[in-house]
């Protein structure tokens, strides 16, 4: 059976990763806002410096107001730190919602330089990407990036110079109690190695298990006709329920290492209170220290393992939204379709196209088609016929310079493809598929997809002579009818005439059909066939011919076989010969189907 142009499902493996390098691209489109960022990560430094100024000033209350009973002093220095508590929300807001305008605005500027490259890209790309794949990088892999940048680059910086400003403070005010409040450092980091090991193969898992959850509820919906005529219900169910408990089971594991962070965290604080409480009192019993230094210490002890959990949260958050614009960049970094500099752009054409000498191979090794030699004059039907794989759809795919030839030439009118921009001479050529794609959208606006600038009287104009306006104006909404994502609502032969009147409507010199099989009752292939007729006058035309009756007519029919052309001729002249051609069309008439 022929196909669309063009879709297969193995990839080229990932390239090498460096997440330095990737980091850096990301900053030089966060650097794009440079001086707003500067602006963030200013107020950042603010707001640490004023969370830490909060407990240096509860101490000095203690020491030099509440403990020497100053109690006007008290309430000044109350009023003073109340002033700093409020400062530093107003700058806590203000740079969260700066960095959130930042992110979505670097999100925004990625997304669409990924979508118009994607569109620059060859149909070879396509052909070797699983679709869903290329879909999640848009979305889930963008949404990683645009998560993070939220809020990670502001908690990373945040918790780096809390940290190293929080043991500042406390050498400052006590080098000794500082060392003993720091002995817990080495519990924190083997406890938190501890549960981050297994956290991190749990939640790679759940994210492994959920990719594949989401790929097989996207297969059993996409393929549910065909579940349901194998009666396949029950199989599918016991598979997604498969899935579903390897999901629950890394889930669970998961979110039950990550509980015990906070865990850890509760009783190293208190650990560490212990330890401030009895160290510090032993020093301020030698007067080594005061009780406002003390009162200090213990908060600070909070602030420093706050910041070190953060940055071990923020590091699998940082790892993963880099992953995930890697694989972003990654799609980035392919070459464009090629064009060659000098390139003609194709305004009028008669129509006459030549195959000569064409030989293309889809692999490096093998050959898909072997020198292919045919002529079309301007107005004339070519079919093409032959077994499955024998190359009908890859010669269209060479005409239509989804592919370029790896020898001879392909020209029409004479000028040779390979100089022609592509956009130019896809404008000369019209489509119509087995199944024919239709968008998200009414009637009106699917038809007009042929010709964006044509009016409503020349929308309706196309729909009548494809044999489509009667059907269209039966449907409660006529032209106006939305249709849901590839034509849901409407039937096989209605999509085909609606994508034959968009294809009346783009009036192109160069036609390719590629014959509906299926599912067609003979009232409407009646209606497909004259439309089609309508629709070939005058133009010239490249049939994939699956039922050997319809193509009788054709000026000439190129019989292929394994890539070669085995036999050329009209349906007559072929039938003489007695060949190829012959069998295939008596064998059919037994059978009906090639
Ligand atoms: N994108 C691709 N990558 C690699 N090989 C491909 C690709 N598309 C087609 N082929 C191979 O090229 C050969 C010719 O395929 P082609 O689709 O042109 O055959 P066809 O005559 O149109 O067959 P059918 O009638 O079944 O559609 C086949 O062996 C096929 O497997």
């Amino acid at each position: 059976m022929a196909k669309h142009p063009h879709f297969n499902k193995n990839g080229p493996p990932p390239k090498t990763k460096d997440i330095w390098r990737t980091i850096k691209r990301i900053w030089i489109y966060l650097s794009e806002k440079k001086a707003v960022m500067s602006f963030v990560l200013f107020l950042v430094a603010i707001s640490v410096v004023l969370s830490l100024l909060g407990p240096y000033l509860i101490g000095v209350a203690v020491d030099k107001y509440i403990v020497t009973r100053n109690i006007d002093g008290l309430l000044l220095l109350l009023v003073f730190l109340g002033s700093i508590y409020v400062l530093n929300s107003i700058a806590i807001w203000l740079h969260n919602s700066l960095m959130i305008s930042i992110a979505q605005n670097t999100v925004y500027k990625m997304r669409r330089h990924l979508f118009r490259h994607l569109h620059s890209l060859s149909i070879r790309y396509f052909d070797n990407k699983q679709h869903g794949e290329l879909m999640s990088r848009l979305t889930n892999d963008m949404e990683n990036v645009s998560r993070t940048l939220n809020s990670s680059v502001i908690q990373i910086f945040s918790g780096v110079l809390t940290l190293v400003g929080t043991i500042a403070f406390m050498i400052y005010l006590s080098p000794l109690l500082t060392l003993i409040t720091l002995t817990i450092i080495p519990l924190l980091y083997l406890g938190m190695k501890w549960i981050t090991t297994r956290t991190q193969k749990y939640f790679r898992e759940q994210q492994k298990n959920l990719g594949s959850l989401n790929g097989f509820i996207e297969e059993t919906i996409s393929g549910q006709s065909v579940v349901k005529t194998f009666s396949q219900e029950e199989k599918v169910t016991r598979q997604f329920m498969e899935k579903n408990e390897q999901l629950k089971k890394s889930g669970y594991w998961a979110q039950t290492y990550s509980g015990f962070i906070p865990k850890l965290m509760n009783v190293l604080n208190n650990l560490s209170f212990a330890i401030i409480a009895l160290a510090g009192g032993v020093l301020a019993l030698n007067d080594l220290v005061s009780i406002g230094i003390i009162v200090t210490f213990t908060q600070y002890s909070r602030q420093f393992t706050r910041p070190l959990n953060d940055l071990s949260n923020q590091y699998n958050t940082l790892l993963s939204a880099v992953s995930g614009a890697e694989r972003v960049f990654e799609v980035m970094d392919e070459d464009k379709e090629e064009e060659k500099q000098d390139f003609i752009e194709l305004e009028e054409v008669s129509g006459e196209v030549e195959f000569r000498d064409v030989s293309f191979s889809y692999e490096k090794d093998g050959q898909t088609i072997y020198d292919v030699s045919f002529k079309a004059s301007s107005g004339e039907t070519v079919a093409f016929v032959g077994p499955t794989g024998a190359g009908k759809t890859t010669i269209i795919n060479l005409l239509s310079r989804f592919y370029d030839p790896d020898q001879g030439t392909i020209m029409i009118d004479g000028i040779d493809m390979a100089n022609v921009s592509r956009e130019s001479l896809r404008q000369h050529m019209g489509f119509v598929l087995q199944d024919p794609f239709l968008f998200e959208g009414t009637i009106r606006e699917n038809i007009r997809y042929g010709k964006l600038e044509a009016t409503d009287e020349e929308v309706i104009e196309s729909a009548k002579l494809a044999n489509a306006h009667s059907f269209i104006m039966k449907l409660p909404k006529g032209y106006d009818t939305v249709l849901i994502q590839d034509g849901g609502g409407i039937s096989q032969g209605q999509k085909q005439l609606l994508s034959i009147a968009r294809a009346i409507l783009a009036r192109p010199k160069l036609l390719v059909l590629d014959e509906a099989t299926s599912s067609i009752d003979t009232v409407t292939e009646i209606k497909i066939q004259e439309a089609l007729a309508r629709l070939m006058e005058g133009r010239t035309s490249f049939v994939i011919a699956h039922r050997l009756n319809t193509i009788q007519q054709a000026n000439q029919i190129i019989v292929l076989d394994e890539g070669c052309i085995i036999e050329k001729g009209s349906h007559n002249a072929l039938l003489k010969s007695k060949g190829f051609y012959y069998e295939l069309y008596h064998g059919q008439l037994k059978n009906d189907a090639i």
